[in-house]
């Protein structure tokens, strides 16, 4: 039986035409994706959100619009990733858990391979 998705949030971190793009480590796929990761229990997604990037790149977000949500089944599990634009507040960014960031317009995101789930979202930046 399949389990229950797993609920993750993305963060389209914004500067003007510019969104930032960050890459896994190699022994975990080295794919592109937006900041984020797992929303605990009891938590919201936006407050899943602050304490990700924070955890992630050391920033302070506010989290702005709803993009959309993408269900994805990987073969050892499914993943629902909802995302959101967010606006950098305070800090620097710092890699904590990244090998690489990348400011990006959208429509560069051709030259950069992204983890499955996230290839809707990138499809509806670039028309956004
Ligand atoms: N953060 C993030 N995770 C993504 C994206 N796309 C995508 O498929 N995922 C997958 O969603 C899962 C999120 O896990 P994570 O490791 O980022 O979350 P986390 O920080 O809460 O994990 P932890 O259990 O190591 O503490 C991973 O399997 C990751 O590969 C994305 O754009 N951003």
């Amino acid at each position: 039986m399949m389990s229950a998705p797993i609920l993750v949030v993305a963060g389209v971190l914004t500067d003007g035409d510019k969104i930032l793009i960050t890459q896994r480590f190699d022994n975990e796929g080295g794919l592109w994706e937006f900041p984020g990761g797992k929303v605990e229990q009891g938590e919201s997604e936006p407050g899943a959100l602050v304490r990700e990037l924070w955890e992630e790149l050391g920033i302070k977000v506010k989290v702005g619009e709803y993009l959309t949500e993408t269900l994805h089944h990987y073969p050892a599990k499914s993943i629902l990733l909802k995302s959101y634009r967010c606006e950098l507040v305070e800090g620097d960014i710092a890699l904590h858990c990244h090998q690489a960031k990348a400011w990006i317009t959208p429509s560069e995101s051709d030259a950069y391979t992204f983890s499955d789930a996230d290839k809707p979202l990138v499809e509806l930046l670039k028309n956004k």
